[in-house]
């Protein structure tokens, strides 16, 4: 009993001063990021998650401007938000793989107080079945696309005259998060958007701008039903472990991780569970998150370790039945 009694006193006072050390050494500091009268230029905002982006933001009081490919889109894009909010958002076509197009559109818009780099494709399909063409595709438009926006609007927005915090955000994936079946090129084109953000974020914080990478699951929208029409089962099975999400729901989880100037931004439970693990030796500004992760830590890798013996379990069980 007095062992006991003694255990949990020395617990109890253990437990405040381990918060009080985190907050202490905590880096970087807390930041808020406002979006009222920012300017919040989002690429691939004429769809899905981009667009419901556009409209939150447009809605929170920001100047809004969307860059995409196709200029149809673009304008149906600028209608719905108009429709919906009263406000006009400013509209640039481009490719992300043209810098020299990028460089001319920062030139051109008003700079960027925060930028949320959101294009990006998805096939799904075995590497063994995928053309280079398409894995390079993938690797093109999602990261290195993501290099060309970051070279062609940070030197504006290092000059901005605003000298409020600013964001960069990067949308990853759990499959940024998590190698998942069907997902090679993808997986790789996001996990690589990670060493770009921790990387960004040591060189851009004496500009005081904050970098945010956000994990979204499954997610309905207008690409989701189009890689849906030809993916692999495996993929499907592996990726409904994470629950599916509504586009608006993501864009309000984007929206909020940018304003807390969160470097990882988890969208759903499952999410929160992977950034424990996943967020490594990645920045933590919230010192109750570092002391979620420091004690949970390894229980959440157990309950991983069983996720694979679940998905290795259907990997072997779609094999052996489609071998007979
Ligand atoms: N939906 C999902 O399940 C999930 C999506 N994500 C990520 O979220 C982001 C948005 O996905 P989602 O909303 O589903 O995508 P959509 O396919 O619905 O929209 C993609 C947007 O990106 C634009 N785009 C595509 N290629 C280029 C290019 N080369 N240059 C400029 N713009 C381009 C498209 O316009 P246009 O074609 O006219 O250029 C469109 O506006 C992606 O990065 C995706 O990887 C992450 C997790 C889950
Ligand atoms: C204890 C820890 C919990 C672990 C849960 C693990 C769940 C992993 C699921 C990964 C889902 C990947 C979806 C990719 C969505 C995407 O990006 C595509 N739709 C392309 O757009």
């Amino acid at each position: 009993m007095a062992a006991l009694s003694l255990l949990s006193l020395i617990a109890l006072l253990l437990l405040p001063a381990l918060l009080l050390l985190l907050s202490i050494i905590v880096r970087p500091r807390p930041v808020r990021i406002p979006l009222k009268n920012r300017h919040v230029f989002i690429t691939g905002g004429s769809s899905g998650i981009g667009l419901a982006l556009a409209h939150r933001a447009a809605a929170e009081g920001a100047r809004v401007s969307i860059l995409a490919r196709s200029q149809a889109k673009l304008k149906e894009a600028r209608e719905a938000i108009r429709l919906a909010t009263g406000i006009d958002v400013a509209t640039f076509s481009a490719d992300v793989r043209d810098f020299d197009a990028l460089r001319r559109v920062a030139e051109e818009a008003e700079p960027v107080d925060v930028m949320v780099v959101n294009q990006g494709v998805f096939v799904a399909e075995e590497l063994a079945k995928q053309e280079l063409e398409v894995v390079k595709l993938i690797i093109d438009v999602n990261l290195i696309g993501s290099f060309n926006m970051i070279k062609a609007f940070l030197p504006a927005m290092k000059a901005r005259t605003d000298r409020r915090p600013a964001s960069i955000a990067l949308m990853s994936s759990q499959a940024g998060q998590v190698g998942i079946y069907g997902y090679t090129a993808y997986s790789a084109s996001k996990f690589g958007l990670q060493g770009l953000a921790e990387a960004l974020q040591q060189e851009i914080i004496a500009d005081d701008i904050h970098v945010s990478l956000v994990f979204p699951p499954d997610t309905d929208t207008p690409g989701l039903v189009e890689e849906n029409k030809r993916r692999p089962p495996l993929t499907s099975i592996i990726a409904a472990s994470s629950g599916a999400m509504k586009a608006d729901e993501v864009a309000e989880k984007t929206i909020n991780g940018i304003k807390s100037g969160s470097f990882i931004v988890p969208c759903n439970f499952e999410g929160y569970l992977l950034a424990i693990l996943t967020g490594g030796v990645s920045p933590q500004r919230s010192y109750v998150m570092a002391f979620v992760e420091m004690v949970s830590a390894g229980i959440v890798r157990l309950a991983c370790l069983f996720f694979q013996w679940s998905w290795y379990s259907s990997i072997e069980n779609w094999h052996s039945q489609s071998k007979q």
